[in-house]
């Protein structure tokens, strides 16, 4: 195993997940398809048996217990919800070593609340990813601890650029991330259903109108990433005077379509901030 502060390479890189649930199984399932992490170097525990019969077919080892993932791992990610951070890092703060790299992925839950419970020294890193990690189109941002190591925040980064985008950044900004890209997904997923309604009371066959509503979101997220025109521009640019879109785009605007989404980022941000309160 490498020695504390040495950059790990990620082709051989032991990976645990303490909790194995929806994210860890994105993570992990993403990793193994972008070819980063090999199956038999990733181990994962987690309370539940039928959670860890779904592992099982991914290929990973299932731990027996969170320790043993310590034990098997040289980067740890805890995938619990905020509430099982604390009690899990009690349970293997002994086992960590100055080996390790701790990445926390749990919405609101501060680094200052993990370091205190691991060993003096102990390498964390926090990260908000969401989980369209799945599918290598995720959205996540870094930030590293006190006592991690720059090249431990890369070596994050490139894990995750294997799977999608990814920037660090400042702790602070990670509750508003959380906000926008961890929760945002689920606006999507909103969004598309509810544009697929339109069509199907317009009409179309489900089928193909959650197809049409999913690849357009999807070609109109590529406009913007890949032409770097401001969003606004390429509304215009879809709106053709006295035309259909304007009509439409006139009646989300009469029902506060953009304040909605403000305020939901707002919220989702508000709820991180208080998870990390709940669980400092
Ligand atoms: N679901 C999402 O889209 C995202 C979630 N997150 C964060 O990821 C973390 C996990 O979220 P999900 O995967 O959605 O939750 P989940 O509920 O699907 O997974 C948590 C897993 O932890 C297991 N668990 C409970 N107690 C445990 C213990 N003592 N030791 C080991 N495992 C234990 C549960 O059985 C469960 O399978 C949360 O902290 C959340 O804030 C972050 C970004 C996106
Ligand atoms: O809803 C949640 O709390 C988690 C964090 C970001 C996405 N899902």
């Amino acid at each position: 195993m490498d020695g504390a502060g040495e950059s790990l390479p990620t082709k051989d890189l032991l990976v645990g997940f303490i909790g194995a649930g929806k994210m860890a199984f994105a993570m992990s399932r993403g990793f193994l398809r972008a070819g980063l992490v090999k199956a038999n170097n990733i181990t994962v525990s987690d309370p539940s048996p039928q959670i860890r019969q779904e592992f099982k077919e991914l290929g990973v080892n299932i731990a027996e217990d969170n320790r043993e993932v310590v034990n098997r791992s040289q980067l740890i990610v805890l995938s619990v919800k905020p509430n099982v951070v604390k009690p899990v890092l009690k349970e293997v703060s002994s086992v960590i070593s100055k080996h390790n790299i701790v990445v926390s992925i749990a919405a609101g839950v501060k680094l200052a609340t993990i370091e205190e419970l691991l060993p003096t020294g102990t390498r964390v890193v926090r990260v908000m990813p969401n989980t369209p990690v799945l599918v290598q189109a995720g959205a996540a941002v870094v930030a590293p601890g006190s006592s991690a190591d720059p090249r431990d925040s890369e070596l994050v980064v490139e894990l995750l650029r294997s799977v999608g985008m990814c920037e660090q950044g400042n702790e602070k900004l990670l509750d508003a991330v959380t906000g926008l890209s961890g929760s945002g997904p689920a606006y999507a997923f909103a969004a598309i259903e509810a544009m697929a309604d339109g069509g199907v009371k317009m009409g179309l066959p489900r089928d193909l109108a959650i197809k049409l509503a999913a690849q357009t979101m999807l070609g109109a997220a590529k406009m913007v990433v890949e032409t770097g025109k401001h969003p606004g521009q390429l509304k215009d640019e879809v709106c053709s005077p006295a035309g259909t879109t304007i009509s439409a785009i006139h009646v989300l605007e009469k029902n506060g379509f953009r304040g909605s989404l403000i305020d939901a980022v707002e919220a989702a941000t508000t709820r991180a901030r208080e998870l990390g309160q709940q669980n400092a």
